[in-house]
């Protein structure tokens, strides 16, 4: 049986009085790669904030269950400790470090020196530019060579999950189809990876199962490569039709 990572069920979120999250149910398996598509302002963020504890001031109803321990309302540096991280859209890679000394800040909570060198030899291998770059500042690599860097040194924690926002939003065509690339790489690496997009039809192409959302609520989820063939899908969210 396909071992349960994280399980979120009946989640309601509520900024003031504007219910943004209505009683989501999603959940995924160990090794999987699943994500959750919907249209602007359909809550795809608000759910991986709440998933991540980084809401703070709003209403949060429901249960996520992250390795099988309820994880409401705990706080988000406890949750990196337990191998949970999350690449949030925007990035934020610290601009000033080296690529390498970013990597090494995402390793922090380790004290393994030689798996963590492992570790950095073996994401080189998947994220080649970065390796080029190794001594460049983070702040003068273009937008997707950051969002390759922030997603590489969220895998330096050595995640169980791997939350990714959007990481496609803001790039060239080109830059996108190598972001969803790597992606593919990552997953098959065996990193268990909720991925948040916009994109949806590389996001379906990329994953395992999907989920849509809309409005607040998930309206449909499935294997993802029939979902790439249901008529609704594709008219609703890959443009077709
Ligand atoms: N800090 C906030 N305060 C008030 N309302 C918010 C806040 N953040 C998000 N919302 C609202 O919650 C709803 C869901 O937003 P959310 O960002 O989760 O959607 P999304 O599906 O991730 O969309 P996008 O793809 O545009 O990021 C939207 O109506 C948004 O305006």
């Amino acid at each position: 049986m396909s071992e349960n990572i994280l399980k979120v069920s009946g989640l309601k979120i509520a900024y003031g009085g504007i219910q943004a999250v209505k009683g989501v149910d999603l959940e995924v398996n160990k090794g999987e790669l699943v994500t959750l598509i919907g249209a602007n302002g359909a809550g795809k963020t608000t759910t991986l904030k709440a998933i991540t504890g980084t809401l703070p001031g709003c209403k949060v109803e429901g249960n996520i269950y992250y390795s099988g321990s309820q994880i409401q309302g705990t706080k988000s540096f406890e949750l990196v400790k337990n191998k949970l991280a999350m690449v949030p859209e925007g990035r934020g890679v610290f601009t000033r470090m080296t690529i390498l000394e970013n990597l090494m800040m995402g390793a922090y909570i380790r004290d393994d020196k030689d798996g963590i060198q492992a570790d950095i030899d073996k994401w080189f291998g998947v994220f080649p530019r970065l390796k080029e770059r190794s001594a460049q500042l983070a702040g003068t690599l273009s937008g997707g060579e950051q969002q390759m860097l922030a997603m590489a040194r969220a895998l330096m924690s050595h995640p169980k999950l791997l939350l990714l926002d959007e990481p496609s939003m803001g790039l060239s065509p080109i830059m996108v189809e190598k972001i969803f690339e790597v992606v593919r790489n990552v997953s098959a690496q065996g990193v268990t990876i909720l991925l948040v997009e916009q994109n949806a039809k590389l996001a379906l192409q990329a994953a395992h199962r999907g989920y849509v959302m809309d409005s607040g609520l998930i309206t449909m989820t499935g294997n993802a490569k029939d979902m790439l063939d249901d008529p609704k899908v594709r008219e609703a969210y890959l443009g077709e039709g």
